[in-house]
C-alpha cells in the first residue's frame, strides 16, 4: 500500500461515466459473488458471465478478472472466456490460453500437510489446496483464527512463503507478486494498455490494487463497509456492483 493517508468516512458511489474508457479490473469473491460459507460454495450464474461478456465487448475486450483463486478454479466457474489474474497476481491467462505461472513450490506441499495436521481435529477449519498455493480458512469455526493466523506466519517463515490475510483466511504462496502488480503488467499490453484503470474489489488483498489503478490515473472502488482503505469511490454490496456495472453495457435497440 502507498503512504496515502486512508479514509474512514463513507466514500462516495462512482459515476457511471468512470466505465467509459475504463479498463476494468474485477475481484470475485465478495465483489462479484456473495461471500459464502465454504470456497466452492459460490455459484457464479449464467446471467452474470452473459452481462460481463457484453461489458467486456463494450470496452473493446478492457476487462480482466484479478482474484486470489487460481486461473484453474476461475475457468472451472465459468470465466473461460476473459482475461484472468489469479493467486493475487501470481498467475495470468488470456481467453483459452496456457497459463503463465510459476510452478507449484515443494514448500506449499509442506504447508499443506502442515495446514492438514492443524485443521484434523478442528471441525469447521478447512484447508482450501490451490494450484500454486494453500489457504487455510476458518469461518466454520472463528475461534481458531488467531492460531491460525500463528501458524502461517511461524510456516511463511520457515518456509520462505509470503502469509496472504483474506476473509477469515489465511494463505500461504511465493511472494513477489500482488494485485497491485498485476494490474500494471497488464497495463502494459493489450487488451488493457490505453484505458483509465478502475479496479473493484472488497477484500484486503484488493487494497495494492486501488493504489496502482490510481498511480496510473484511475481509481479503486471498494464493494463494503467503509475501512481505511485507499479507493475512492465505494459501493455497498456485491448486488450494486452488478447494478453499476450493468450501466456499462450497451445493448442494440
Ligand atoms: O481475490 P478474491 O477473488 O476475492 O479471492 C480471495 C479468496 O476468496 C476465497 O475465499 C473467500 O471466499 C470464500 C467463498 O465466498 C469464503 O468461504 C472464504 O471465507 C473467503 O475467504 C477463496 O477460497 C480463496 O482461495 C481466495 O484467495
Amino acid at each position: 500500500m502507498s503512504d496515502s493517508t486512508p479514509s474512514l468516512t463513507t466514500l462516495p458511489a462512482p459515476p457511471a461515466s468512470l466505465l467509459t474508457g475504463a479498463s476494468l479490473f474485477l475481484d470475485f469473491d465478495g465483489t462479484l459473488a456473495p461471500i459464502a460459507p465454504t470456497p466452492d460454495g459460490v455459484i457464479v450464474d449464467e446471467e452474470l458471465l452473459a452481462m460481463l461478456g457484453d461489458l467486456r465487448d463494450a470496452l473493446e475486450g478492457r476487462l480482466a478478472i484479478v482474484s486470489g483463486r487460481s486461473i484453474a478454479t476461475l475457468r472451472d466457474l465459468g470465466f473461460g472466456g476473459f482475461l484472468l489474474a489469479g493467486t493475487h497476481g501470481l498467475e495470468f491467462a488470456q481467453p483459452g490460453e496456457q497459463v503463465e505461472a510459476p510452478p507449484r513450490r515443494p514448500a506449499v506441499d509442506d504447508a499443506e500437510a502442515a495446514f492438514h495436521a492443524f485443521a484434523h481435529d478442528k471441525p469447521g477449519v478447512l484447508v482450501e489446496r490451490k494450484s500454486i498455493s494453500v489457504g487455510l480458512h476458518f469461518r466454520g469455526a472463528p475461534q481458531w483464527g488467531e492460531q491460525a493466523g500463528e501458524l502461517a506466519t511461524d510456516l511463511a517463515e520457515r518456509l520462505g512463503l509470503a502469509v496472504q490475510p483474506g476473509k477469515m483466511l489465511f494463505e500461504l504462496r511465493p511472494g513477489g507478486a500482488d494485485k497491485g502488480s498485476a494490474v500494471h503488467a497488464l497495463m502494459a499490453r493489450s487488451p488493457m494498455a490505453g484505458g483509465r484503470p478502475l479496479f473493484i474489489g472488497d477484500d484486503v488483498t484488493d487494497e495494492e490494487g486501488f493504489a496502482a489503478a490510481a498511480e496510473l490515473g484511475g481509481a479503486g472502488i471498494l464493494v463494503g463497509p467503509p475501512r481505511a482503505t485507499l479507493a475512492a469511490f465505494s459501493l455497498e454490496q456485491v448486488a450494486a456492483v452488478r447494478h453499476y456495472l450493468e450501466k456499462g453495457v450497451v445493448r442494440p435497440g
